[in-house]
Parts: structure tokens; C-alpha cells; sequence
């Protein structure tokens, strides 16, 4: 029993999600190995964003289920976000707080209570991605990058068992990109598990461990290892080419 919690955080069981009679998402099984970074990949209109949604509950599918930790998500009973970081590809923040403030009041909402404990998390992560400067300014004034950043900060925060990222880098430099890599190595080097979809497929050749690929709103590679395809002497670019319908 314990084996298997570890190893799928996450799955998907014969989930449908329809928009005005047309369906967007027809997935048969989707797993998220523990302790990995899984990028999910897919063309514009896949359903990735569907599918993070339904993750998050966010949007509810019509029908099938989502399991964390081999429990069923009951959406009625939204507990389980409390082990789940998520950042969606614009930066959802509070503009009228500051960036101290901001993270402040996400932890608190994720129900840490440790003042000194809240504080130096905030910390390490405002200089791991150098915005210190900011740290006492209103986030409204902040560039769109550096919402981003609060954003992502804002979703690892608590320590979560999972990150569930869509296009998390939008906007972000080179420098806050690398940044951004090496606290997703990390994170995962100390047992958390990432499921990342962006269309930046050098990040994901670059710290991914699997890719799933979907298309049509069908999973039609679940959980490929990057290093097979390296083996095929193939880059993921060319992988998901040659996968994706045309
Ligand atoms: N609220 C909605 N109402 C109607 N259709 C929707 C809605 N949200 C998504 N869709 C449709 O569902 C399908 C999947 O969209 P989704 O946003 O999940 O794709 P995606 O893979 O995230 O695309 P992208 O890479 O462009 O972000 C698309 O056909 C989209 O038009």
C-alpha cells in the first residue's frame, strides 16, 4: 500500500471535461510520479490548462477522478490544497499588498503560524530571486516578471508535497529563469514533486525527469523518461513533433 502512495502523488482516472457540447479533455489515466519533475506538453488548446484546472479544482470535470495520495479529491472538501503549491501563467496576486505583506498573508492563509519560521522562508526565497529591493513595495508598481516571481514564491511557500505549474516562466528573464530551475532541483532533491506545463521545451530538456504529452485533449504519452529520449537520440522538441498530431 505504502509503495504505491509513493509512487504516483497524483493521478487522473477517466476524466471528461465538455464546454458548450464540445469536449475539451478526454483523459483515460494520467500518473505523477513522486519525486520527479513531470512536464506536461501539448499544442495550443490541448486541454493543459483544463487539466490543472480540474487538478485544482478550479473547474469541475463531468465526469471521473482525481486521486492525491491515492485519496479521491472530494472537491466539496478542499484540505488537500493545503499539500499543493499552484501558480497559473499570469501572476495572481494581491496588487495592494506589498511583497513582505503578500507572502506574509499567503502563509497564514496556508495556516503556518511560526512568525520567525514565516519570516525566514520569505526570506531565503525574496534573495534566492534577488528581489529584495522590492520586498517593502506595493506589488501593483512591481514589473510583470516580478509578480511572476512573487507568484511563484507564493505557491512554494508552505512547503507543499506537489507544485503544479502552468507556463509559470511567462515573462521571466534568463537570469530568474535559471533561478527559477534551481529551486525546482531542489525542492525535488528533498522529495517534492513538480508538474510543470510549458511550451519552453529547453527548461523542460533541461530539469524535466518524464514528459506527458497531450493532445486533443487526450493523453498520448504518459510519463515518457527524458533520458529515453535522449537515448533516441531525439531532442523533446522533436519528441513532441513527432507525437502531436499536424
Ligand atoms: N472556459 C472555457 N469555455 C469554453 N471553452 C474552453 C474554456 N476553457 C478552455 N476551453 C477550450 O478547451 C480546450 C482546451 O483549452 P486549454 O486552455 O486547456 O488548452 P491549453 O493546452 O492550456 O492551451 P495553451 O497552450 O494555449 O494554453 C480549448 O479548445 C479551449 O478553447
Amino acid at each position: 500500500m505504502k509503495e504505491i502512495a509513493i509512487l504516483n502523488i497524483l493521478r487522473l482516472e477517466d476524466v471528461k471535461k465538455t464546454y458548450n457540447g464540445k469536449c475539451a479533455l478526454s483523459i483515460d489515466s494520467l500518473h505523477i510520479k513522486s519525486g520527479t519533475i513531470c512536464g506536461y506538453l501539448g499544442r495550443n488548446g490541448a486541454g493543459k490548462s483544463t487539466t490543472i484546472k480540474i487538478i485544482m479544482g478550479i473547474e469541475l470535470p463531468d465526469e471521473g477522478d482525481v486521486y492525491f495520495l491515492n485519496n479521491r479529491i472530494n472537491h466539496q472538501d478542499p484540505g488537500y490544497k493545503k499539500y499543493i503549491g499552484y501558480c497559473p501563467d499570469y501572476p495572481a496576486v494581491f496588487e495592494k499588498l506589498t511583497v513582505f505583506e503578500h507572502l506574509n498573508f499567503i502563509a497564514y492563509l496556508y495556516g503556518m503560524d511560526n512568525k520567525k519560521e514565516i519570516e525566514s522562508i520569505i526570506r531565503k526565497y525574496i534573495e534566492h530571486y534577488e528581489i529584495e529591493e522590492y520586498e517593502n513595495t506595493l506589488i501593483e508598481t512591481l514589473s510583470r516578471g516580478n509578480k511572476q516571481k512573487v507568484a511563484i514564491i507564493s505557491s512554494i511557500i508552505h512547503n507543499p508535497k506537489l507544485l503544479v505549474y502552468d507556463e509559470p516562466t511567462l515573462g521571466l528573464d534568463p537570469l530568474s529563469m535559471k533561478q527559477f530551475k534551481t529551486m525546482l532541483n531542489e525542492y525535488t532533491q528533498n522529495g517534492g514533486t513538480v508538474f510543470l506545463s510549458s511550451h519552453s521545451l529547453d527548461t523542460i530538456e533541461e530539469i524535466a525527469d518524464s514528459v506527458t504529452i497531450i493532445d486533443k485533449g487526450q493523453i498520448v504519452r504518459n510519463n515518457i523518461a527524458v533520458n529515453d529520449i535522449r537515448k533516441a537520440l531525439t531532442s523533446v522538441e522533436d519528441y513532441l513533433l513527432s507525437v502531436v498530431e499536424k
